[in-house]
């Protein structure tokens, strides 16, 4: 009645009528908001007025489309304001987009959306190899959506529906193994990466963040990425179906679905399928992770032995056993779901298809929704960016050397070396260090604690570079030698030893494993580790346990010390290697790597007279250099003990 009696009056000018009263309306508000003293502060903010612009222009834009296409729109200009539709609706959509809007108008994210899209460029790369199989999968997908439109009532589609199920769970096979071996490639890239920084970026970095970061994040980027995509492939495919079906059956109803794609935003969080690691998978993975754990825990020791390649290849077979078992879980994975669609079928057949056509709009909708929210929303691969700034990160060391001579005298010198950590850039360590290694010859570096000793052994074995002086061996820079040569020729047995969690035999030989047994208990019978390692329960087999700590300090100082001599090195460095061992183990020690038999060029640190008498020469380092005789050092040493000592017996 009250249409009919107000329709002569508006009819003519509908839209105008309809924009007129939008206005209006917004300009009630306003004048409200602004000079009313109750009205609440948030409606003058940003998102206030938003939302009010939302609840008066969302209705006369929709109606205003609905004429452009030339349609009849009396009945949605009066059904709008009613209670029942108009109003609940522009509700759902205010708060849609007082919740979404805002943030996708006014982030400035230009920087962050940058890396995204490049890390998203890179995850792309990774999946290239496969495209084929991506190919399988989408025509799949395809097939199966097929089976699932309502022209499926013709018999030639009815029949391929009837295998809509067998084509999924080959689809959903294909692809699962798929993203398990792209997930592999992503994680195996993390570790790779961060092997390759130089030891300066270990003494920043946290051990637990880098190993979260290639097994955490890298699983986080792998499931997302699996996740989106599949969403993309199902949905997109699906969504074109259904569209192209509705437009067939309503262009009306297309456009109102399009119009109401915000709205639905906000009620589906369709968060994909979640896959279940079995608790194998997730062992597995643990183990990978170990490895990561003890590599970057002991970076020193593996740069140390040049084992990088044997690291990589330890990790790289560790995973390759969770993909196995990755495997097998979607193998499974596809198995239920096939299982499980083919008895839910049998029972709901009749009645799928019958509900389908009535259900279209709804499904239809929702389909398009988890689109757009894919598309527009979703797309952050913040962990992704965080494993690619590994990936990417240039490692700040110099271009390998190329020397690698056959014969190598071992003759160093430091000249006039100056070094700063750069973790403390203001303290610096050596401040003009000369001091030369004689093949043949032991040369005894000593200094009070934190005076650089062990920071001579640092740049010896390459880890830092000097800031200004030279280091050269045998006549050359070192860093014109070969990574994995310099390596082989320098053993250094350090102040505190790092063991691995494996076997005595295998610690003993690392990373030579071609070294013989025969060797190994050579080696160990010269420090006189062989009766003790022979006595444990295993014997050289027994696990030395995480950092050796299933053996003793002084036990694990005797396979330390077995370790250096296996590799017939040209310059031994013994870093206070014998603070953990008694008079007779240091004796023995000293006998097996002081003898002629192997007349290397030795660098010995220590701290006992009855150590340091069995060198050729005597460095004192003094405030970062050379300082005066060892004579000077220990009287001084000596004369500040008796002066403590006596101060106490004062007290
Ligand atoms: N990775 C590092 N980053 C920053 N500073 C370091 C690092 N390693 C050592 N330092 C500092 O450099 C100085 C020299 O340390 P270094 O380990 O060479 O001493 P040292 O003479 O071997 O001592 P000690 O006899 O106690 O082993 C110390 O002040 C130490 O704190």
């Amino acid at each position: 009645v009250r249409l009919a009696q107000l329709s002569p009056l508006l009819l003519p000018h509908p839209l105008i009528t309809l924009w007129g009263g939008s206005l209006l309306r917004a300009g009630l508000h306003l004048f409200l908001t602004f000079t009313f003293p109750g009205s609440p502060l948030w409606m003058s903010s940003f998102e206030g007025l938003q939302s009010m612009g939302v609840l008066c222009f969302h209705c006369p834009i929709y109606i205003s489309l609905l004429w452009v296409c030339g349609q009849s729109i009396l009945g949605q200009l009066w059904g709008w304001h009613s209670w029942q539709g108009g109003y609940c609706i522009t509700v759902v959509a205010w708060l849609y987009w007082t919740r979404y809007v805002p943030s996708l108008l006014t982030k400035p994210t230009k920087e962050p959306q940058k890396k995204t899209g490049a890390s998203l460029e890179k995850l792309m790369g990774y999946m290239k190899p496969y495209i084929i199989r991506f190919g399988v999968v989408l025509s799949l997908v395809v097939i199966s959506s097929l089976g699932e439109m309502p022209e499926a009532f013709t018999y030639a589609i009815t029949v391929m529906s009837d295998y809509s199920h067998e084509v999924c769970a080959v689809c959903d096979l294909i692809y699962n193994i798929t993203m398990c071996r792209i997930h592999t490639s992503i994680q195996r890239l993390g570790f790779q990466s961060v092997l390759k920084q130089e030891i300066a970026f270990f003494d920043k970095a946290q051990t637990g963040d880098l190993v979260s970061r290639i097994t955490t994040d890298t699983n986080n980027t792998s499931e997302s990425l699996s996740e989106k995509l599949s969403l993309l492939m199902w949905y997109f495919i699906r969504v074109t179906f259904h569209f192209i079906f509705m437009l067939n059956l309503s262009w009306k109803l297309s456009l109102f679905t399009a119009m109401g794609l915000p709205i639905i935003w906000v009620i589906p969080k369709i968060s994909g399928k979640r896959y279940q690691l079995g608790a194998k998978v997730q062992k597995s993975l643990a183990q990978a992770n170990d490895v990561a754990t003890e590599t970057f825990t002991s970076m020193k020791t593996v740069h140390s032995f040049a084992n990088k390649e044997g690291e990589k290849e330890r990790y790289r077979k560790r995973l390759e056993k969770t993909y196995s078992l990755n495997k097998e879980e979607a193998v499974a994975y596809a198995a239920s779901t096939w299982t499980n669609s083919l008895s839910l079928s049998f029972n709901c057949k009749r009645s799928h298809i019958l509900y389908y056509g009535g259900s279209l709009v709804t499904e239809g909708t929702v389909s398009s929704g988890d689109l757009v929210a894919f598309v527009l929303y979703e797309l952050q691969f913040s962990s992704a960016v965080e494993i690619f700034e590994y990936v990417d990160r240039q490692p700040h060391v110099p271009p390998e050397g190329t020397l690698a001579p056959q014969k190598l005298e071992g003759y160093v010198q430091f000249k006039n070396v100056i070094f700063t950590y750069s973790t403390r850039e203001d303290t610096p360590v050596l401040k003009g260090l000369s001091l030369e290694l004689r093949p043949g010859q032991i040369t005894a570096l000593v200094g009070a604690s934190g005076a650089g000793k062990s920071t001579c052994v640092s740049l010896l074995e390459r880890f830092y570079l000097p800031q200004e002086g030279e280091i050269l061996l045998d006549g050359q820079p070192l860093n014109s030698y070969k990574n994995q040569y310099l390596h082989d020729q320098i053993s250094v047995v350090s102040q505190e030893p790092v063991l691995f969690a494996r076997s005595g035999k295998e610690n003993i030989k690392y990373p030579a494993y071609d070294a013989t047994d025969e060797e190994m208990y050579q080696a160990a019978e010269l420090d006189n580790a062989h009766k003790f390692i022979s006595d444990l329960p295993n014997g050289y087999d027994t696990d030395a346990g995480e950092k050796g700590g299933q053996v003793s300090g002084g036990q694990k100082q005797h396979i330390a010390v077995a370790r250096a001599p296996i590799r017939q090195p040209r310059i031994l460095v013994l870093d206070d290697v014998t603070s953990n061992l008694d008079t007779e183990s240091e004796h023995l020690v000293h006998q097996a790597l002081l003898n002629d038999s192997n007349p290397c060029s030795v660098l010995l640190i220590a701290h006992k007279l009855s150590t340091v008498e069995k060198a050729n020469h005597i460095v004192v380092l003094e405030e970062g250099k050379k300082g005066g005789t060892y004579a000077d050092l220990v009287n001084r040493q000596n004369t500040g003990f008796q002066r403590k000592e006596g101060e106490e017996l004062n007290n």
